[in-house]
């Protein structure tokens, strides 16, 4: 029986040298006398967090699953291959570390200060006073809060929260739902993680404010199965809430009733596009609606729902605690409040770092991140997961907003970025961005399914130096069509990294022509 090792292929992982980080391991592992074959899974992962490494046996499948321990790698972690401590560092004592000291904290306040499974050390330290707040407000009133905080979906798109809780608010139905997407699928991206694992009680909270606002009494939070710690501690908090009263038929003895389940999904990136997820949650095979209908019209069971991702919903509590004035007066521009930057791959200090909206992208990289972990000079750094842009140097005075990220032809998703230094190719970065994208595309479209394959193979030739500008041309055309003809945004925006490291590192896509080689 080998133990065959998937080395989850994002760019986080590419980032650090995924093939010698595999390599180590499966050397780390034959020392202790496991014989072990990497394969690399090509799509999903955060390698850097705690190694995530999936073990499976090739007569049962999937045995054992999750983070190996840093224990039996440890050679990797001396040699600075591996970063998993900084998991620990960040939730244990950010007083010790200078640069998470500067962190302006609402959302993640309590991470790394309470137990994570005390309801009292929860409300000992400010828990449950903004729904407090809520089950003494009207449905409209929680909205209009929550529409006055500026609060926009943490998930990637930027929708303003408050407009679309309105919008489940005004439809009528017999039945609405709450669906958290803690689905977290963008590489070097781990915040949904840490709050589910670090503060539980304010997810629940929020998606019960959600529910109170909105007149739905169902909610389900959706969580990636490469989060075994997450679903346990979420189960567990869900528990500990329904018998505390903060769920059920009389949310803390108001008569306003609401509960919730946990569920895990299968391991697609695609079912982290909202309308797949329903498909998932539904029992089926996660694949794209077409909207309209849009969720809150039409969601889960055809019934209106509200999809927020794990920190949209997780910041409602502190704006119904302190007001949405206070939450609306950090930030810049139409991007309002604090945001959870993920800072990951080739980096000296990787982690999670709450900051008001406005921090240039420089300073996040150079002064937070401390530059690449390798000493060398930064390339490029990919911001918003492997849908992202990938920015050079000169781009990093572009502030920490959706608008000037998107004015650069960049988005700042879910606020994850990944570090490279001036080793990357960025031809095979872009290779690896088709690459997901044919591996993760549900296949309901035809520039996606068939536009990545055909990435793949134009890339392909291009690497090999046949008829470069005719490649170039064919894969710019490419982009343009999968960019305006693709269902959803993994086909429409798999030309943002593509393009983006195509017209910032021309010459990584022109290699040296032959004859001027050879002089
Ligand atoms: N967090 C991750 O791991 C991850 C992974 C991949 C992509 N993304 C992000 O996903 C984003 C794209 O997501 P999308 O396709 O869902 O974006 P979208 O713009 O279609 O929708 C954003 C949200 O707003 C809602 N919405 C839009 N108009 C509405 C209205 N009039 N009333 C009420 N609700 C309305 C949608 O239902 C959805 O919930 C990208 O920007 C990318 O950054 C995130
Ligand atoms: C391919 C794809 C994957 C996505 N993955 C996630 C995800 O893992 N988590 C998430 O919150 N949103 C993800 N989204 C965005 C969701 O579709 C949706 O916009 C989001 O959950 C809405 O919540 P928000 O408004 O709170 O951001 C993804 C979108 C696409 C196109
Ligand atoms: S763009 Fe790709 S993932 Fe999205 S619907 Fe089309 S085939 Fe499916």
């Amino acid at each position: 029986m080998i133990p065959r090792i998937y080395i989850p292929g994002d760019s986080g992982a590419l980032a650090l040298g995924a093939e010698k980080v595999a390599k180590a391991i499966e050397k780390e592992l034959a020392d202790r006398g496991i014989e072990a074959k990497i394969v690399r899974n090509g799509s999903r992962g955060a390698y850097f967090l705690e190694p995530m490494v999936e073990v499976a046996t090739a007569d049962k499948g999937r045995v054992a699953y999750g983070p190996v321990k840093p224990s039996d790698v440890k050679g990797l972690f001396d040699s600075g291959f591996l970063t998993g401590g900084h998991h620990k560092r960040w939730l244990g004592a950010p007083d010790k570390i200078p640069f998470l000291a500067k962190q302006t904290r609402l959302t993640f306040a309590r991470c790394g200060v309470i137990n994570p499974l005390s309801l009292d050390h929860y409300k000992a330290h400010g828990g449950l006073k903004g729904l407090q707040n809520a089950v003494a407000l009207t449905p409209a009133d929680i909205v209009k809060q929550v529409t006055e905080s500026g609060l926009r979906g943490r998930g990637g798109a930027g929708f303003p929260t408050g407009i679309k809780w309105k919008t489940v608010l005004d439809t009528t139905a017999d039945r609405k739902y709450i669906v958290c997407n803690a689905d977290e699928g963008d590489s070097g991206t781990f915040a949904d993680r840490m709050i589910m694992e670090g503060d539980p009680f304010v997810l629940i909270e929020g998606m019960t404010i959600a529910g109170i606002a909105t007149g739905a009494t169902k909610g389900f939070i959706y969580i990636r199965s490469e989060y075994p710690h997450a679903v346990a501690t979420m189960q567990k908090a869900v528990e500990a809430a329904r018998k505390a009263g903060v769920l059920g038929v009389n949310v803390l003895g108001s008569p306003n009733a609401f509960d919730m389940e946990v569920r895990v999904g299968a391991g697609a990136y695609v079912c982290g596009e909202e309308t797949s997820l329903l498909d998932s949650l539904e029992g089926k095979r996660g694949q794209v609606r077409a909207k309209p209908p849009l969720p809150a019209h039409k969601g889960l069971f055809g019934k209106p729902t509200v999809i927020n991702n794990v920190i949209s919903l997780a910041s409602v509590p502190v704006i119904m605690d302190k007001g949405a004035a206070f939450y609306k007066d950090f930030g810049m521009g139409r991007s309002r409040g604090t945001i959870p930057i993920q800072i990951a791959g080739n980096v000296k200090y990787p982690g999670l770092y709450e900051a008001a909206f406005g921090m240039t992208l420089g300073e996040i990289v150079d002064e937070i991140g401390g530059g690449t972990a390798t000493g060398r000079p930064v390339k490029a750094v990919q911001v918003g997961g492997p849908l992202g842009a990938y920015f050079p140097r000169t781009l990093f005075d572009t502030p920490f907003d959706y608008e000037a990220f998107a004015a650069k032809d960049g988005l700042i998703g879910h606020a994850g970025i990944v570090v490279f230094d001036d080793s990357a190719d960025m031809l095979k970065q872009a290779r690896f961005a088709m690459e997901f994208c044919s591996i993760e595309s549900c296949g309901k479209c035809t520039p996606c399914r068939i536009g990545s394959t055909r990435g793949v193979e134009v890339l392909d030739r291009l690497a090999q130096n046949i008829e470069p500008e005719k490649q170039i041309a064919l894969v710019t055309d490419l982009c343009n069509t999968m960019k305006f003809g693709s269902l959803c945004a993994l086909g429409g925006f798999t030309p943002y990294p593509v393009m983006s490291a195509l017209n910032h590192f021309p010459d990584d896509f022109r290699p040296t022509p032959v004859a001027e080689a050879a002089e």
